[in-house]
């Protein structure tokens, strides 16, 4: 047993350069730390992100959220034992007095439940990654993921005029990570130069996941200069491509349409019915294995018709609750009902604790879908989430482009954890 000593909070900044939440946890086993990353299209039905005034813009100070640490989470939490991370997990909810922590804030629960995780892990003697697979009760099937790199972002993560937020490669054809790693970096590179050829200067500055943003607005044409890139690179068949349309975007609730061309001048409005048809489209041309969003977040509708028509074409392409679903167990059963989508996206602020990503994981495996592991695009240096896809053993993680720290952070701990165990490799169903 470990108990919890002392909890600190601070404001630190994030990837975006916007204030986040740093929490210190001490046990007698030392200090353990954790911060909260912040998303920027985030959905609607995701737990609060607390900022200071009333307005939602991200760049406010979360000094609100530092002071629920200190004073009403920190004395809730403080004495118990770090490593049943259930029972603090459920403290810190019963604390908040509501189901996703809107009055005190998951950003300042989250920091809070995964230093807890760190500090139960090194009072067990054990890696983050093997504690948290034993949380999950998924020791056995522990692994290394397929990474997938966002190398053209566009939507809320970029400043040119593409509307779908990001266009990822997926080396699933690699032997092993370090494999995949390289493959990514190959692949990132060879594609820096082919929009340089293609688009001259600007063309390759960066958005928020470290990915290109071109000045293209046609959301086709990233599909296309990234299958260039993948075949210079020497790779077609061992890289499929994995899309966030993040279409609650530029949905408009009361017409039912998405706009296509939302940043540019011109509107270019097209019907939930005439966007599946494109997506299908796109995945009998290119090899497209996933698709996150591809609709609004309360469009389960939609997704239940793409879905539908993926599976009566034999198509591989998983689709992927992420808006819709926010890392949260009654979303994702209703997602279930309603057959909306085969594969979770887990993103562990949405929910904020450790225990509550771990239940809608097991929730979304139970009905046979994938769960995709994830970053959000305010990231801090914290690697929480490359230990907890290898625990979870899912063989998916999204964590942006192979540059940026931020980024880099989390890919390069998988390298160590992969070097230190020899884990298995990939996603089953991904096979060149
Ligand atoms: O939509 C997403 O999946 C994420 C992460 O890539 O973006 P954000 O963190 O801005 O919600
Ligand atoms: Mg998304």
């Amino acid at each position: 047993m470990s108990t919890i000593q002392s909890i600190k909070a601070r404001q630190i900044y994030d990837s975006r350069g916007n204030p986040t939440t740093e929490v210190d946890i001490t046990t007698k086993d030392g200090m353990f730390r954790a911060a909260c990353p912040s998303g920027a299209s985030t959905g609607e039905h995701e737990a609060l992100e607390l900022r200071d005034g009333t307005s939602q813009w991200h760049g406010k100070s979360v000094f609100k959220a530092i002071k629920n640490i200190e004073e009403v989470f920190g004395p809730a939490v403080m004495g118990m034992d770090v490593t049943d991370q259930k029972a603090i997990d459920a403290k810190l909810l019963e604390t908040d007095g509501t189901p996703h922590f809107s009055n005190y804030g998951a950003n300042a629960a989250l920091p809070i439940s995964m230093a807890v995780a760190r500090a139960g892990a090194a009072a067990l003697g054990k890696p983050l990654y093997a504690h948290l697979g034993a949380l999950s009760g998924r020791t056995d099937v522990m692994r290394t993921p397929v990474p997938c790199m966002n190398i053209i972002n566009g939507g809320k993560h970029a400043g040119n005029a593409l509307a779908p937020q990001e266009y990822m490669i997926a080396p699933f054809g690699a032997k092993d990570f370090a494999e995949a790693m390289r493959m990514g970096s190959e692949v990132y590179h060879h594609l820096k130069s082919i929009l340089k050829k293609a688009y001259g200067i600007g063309s390759t500055s960066v958005g928020d996941e470290g990915g290109f943003a071109p000045p293209i607005n046609n959301p086709r044409a990233p599909l296309e200069v990234i299958m260039e890139a993948v075949k210079v690179a020497g790779y077609e068949g061992k890289v499929g491509i994995c899309m966030d349309t993040a279409a609650s975007e530029f949905y408009n609730k009361e017409t039912k349409m998405y706009n296509l061309n939302f940043k540019g001048e011109e509107a270019n409005w097209i019907s939930g019915a005439e966007m599946a048809d494109m997506y299908m489209e796109w995945c009998r041309e290119f090899p497209i294995i996933s698709i996150e969003d591809p609709f609004d977040e309360n469009d389960f509708e939609s997704f239940a018709v793409l879905l539908a028509k993926v599976k009566a074409a034999g198509l591989p392409t998983q689709i992927v609750g992420d808006d819709l679903t926010v890392s949260q167990a009654e979303r994702v059963q209703d997602a279930i009902n309603k057959k909306a989508c085969n594969s979770l996206l887990l993103k562990v602020n949405q929910v904020g604790t450790v225990t509550g990503a771990i239940e809608a994981t097991l929730l979304a495996m139970s009905d046979d879908w994938s769960v995709m592991v994830s970053h959000r695009s305010g990231e801090t240096e914290d690697v929480f989430i490359a230990d907890l896809v290898c625990g979870l053993g899912t063989g998916q993680i999204k964590t942006g482009a192979p540059c940026r720290s931020e980024r880099t952070a989390k890919l390069n701990q998988m390298l160590r954890i992969e070097e230190e165990t020899g884990m298995p490799f990939g996603f089953d169903s991904w096979t060149a």
